[in-house]
């Protein structure tokens, strides 16, 4: 089987290096392209992948496509590969938004299968949604699993709407976590602590939440009163943003991001 990825930017480039390191795959048959010559010229120094500038050189030796452009330009690529692939082909799509039938109908082929990945595929901690067409096999789906567990884990979902509700939660959400973060910082930084000091604080107060987290069954709110005193410190910060809506306007946000990917694939 050989695998081609297309688009060497945070996605891409993570699932091509995860495969490479999971050495699922025998020898030469994983395959890289990306369109801007910079970043091939850099691809060419690692020894996971072959590396191509030109889609027409590659595109036809491939079992299985991932693809992992930004939405905006998939009507662009489609457009350059429509005559040059094959109904055998397997189709992978990273991209936010973009339905199943819009990929089978721009490029005339029926095997798709719509995935939902998050950044922390980077190191190894990614969780990726899937869902496919029904012209998908079994086995197809179970060797295309196999390849997103090499960024974390994967979750296979019902159908396109709950892959859109996975950006909302997981596509999109470690950035909410960043920006909890970063309020903390700038929070800190507020409070007279150096950069260095508030990177400190908050890195390792997240870390060891979240280790306090996995290494229990106690719930997120469980785990909030554990923290907090009555009449204390915590509670007035909870009682804070209780006051503010903060857990509704996180939800909203939430909403916001699965909105987002069925308009863009609208
Ligand atoms: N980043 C994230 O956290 C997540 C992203 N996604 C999805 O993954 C996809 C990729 O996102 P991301 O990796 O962040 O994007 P990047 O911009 O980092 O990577 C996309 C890469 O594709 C290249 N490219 C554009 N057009 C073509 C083409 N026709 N042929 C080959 N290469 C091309 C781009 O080149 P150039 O830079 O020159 O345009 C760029 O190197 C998106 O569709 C996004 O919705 C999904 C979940 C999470
Ligand atoms: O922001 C985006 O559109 C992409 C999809 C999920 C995360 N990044």
């Amino acid at each position: 089987m050989k695998v081609l990825v297309i688009g060497a930017g945070n996605m891409g480039l993570t699932y091509a290096t995860s495969i490479g390191e999971s050495k699922m795959l025998n020898g030469r048959d994983l395959l890289i392209m990306d369109a801007a010559p910079d970043k091939v010229k850099s691809l060419e120094k690692i020894d996971y992948f072959d590396v191509y500038d030109r889609i027409e050189n590659c595109i036809d030796k491939a079992d299985v496509v991932l693809i992992a452009v930004k939405p905006y330009h998939s009507a662009a690529l489609f457009e350059s590969i429509k005559d040059l692939v094959r109904q055998d082909q397997l189709f992978v799509s990273l991209m936010a938004g973009v339905t199943i039938k819009t990929i089978q109908e721009a490029l005339g082929v029926k095997k798709v299968i719509r995935t939902m990945p998050n950044l922390p595929a980077q190191v190894g901690k990614g969780v990726t949604s899937f869902t496919s067409a029904p012209e998908v096999s079994q086995v197809e789906l179970d060797v295309v699993k196999k390849l997103l567990d090499t960024t974390g884990v994967s979750l296979l979902v019902k159908d396109e709407r709950t892959i859109d509700a996975s950006t909302g939660i997981s596509g999109s959400g470690p950035a909410y976590v960043f920006y909890f973060m970063q309020s903390m910082m700038d929070a800190a930084l507020d409070m007279e602590f150096s950069p260095e000091e508030a990177k400190m604080l908050v890195q390792q107060t997240f870390e060891g939440a979240i280790e306090l987290f996995n290494q229990s069954n106690l719930s997120p709110e469980e785990w909030m009163s554990r923290v907090a005193s009555k009449g204390g410190t915590t509670q007035a910060a909870l009682d804070s943003m209780e006051n503010n809506k903060v857990k509704e306007l996180i939800k909203e946000a939430a909403f916001a991001a699965f909105n987002r990917a069925e308009e863009i694939g609208r």
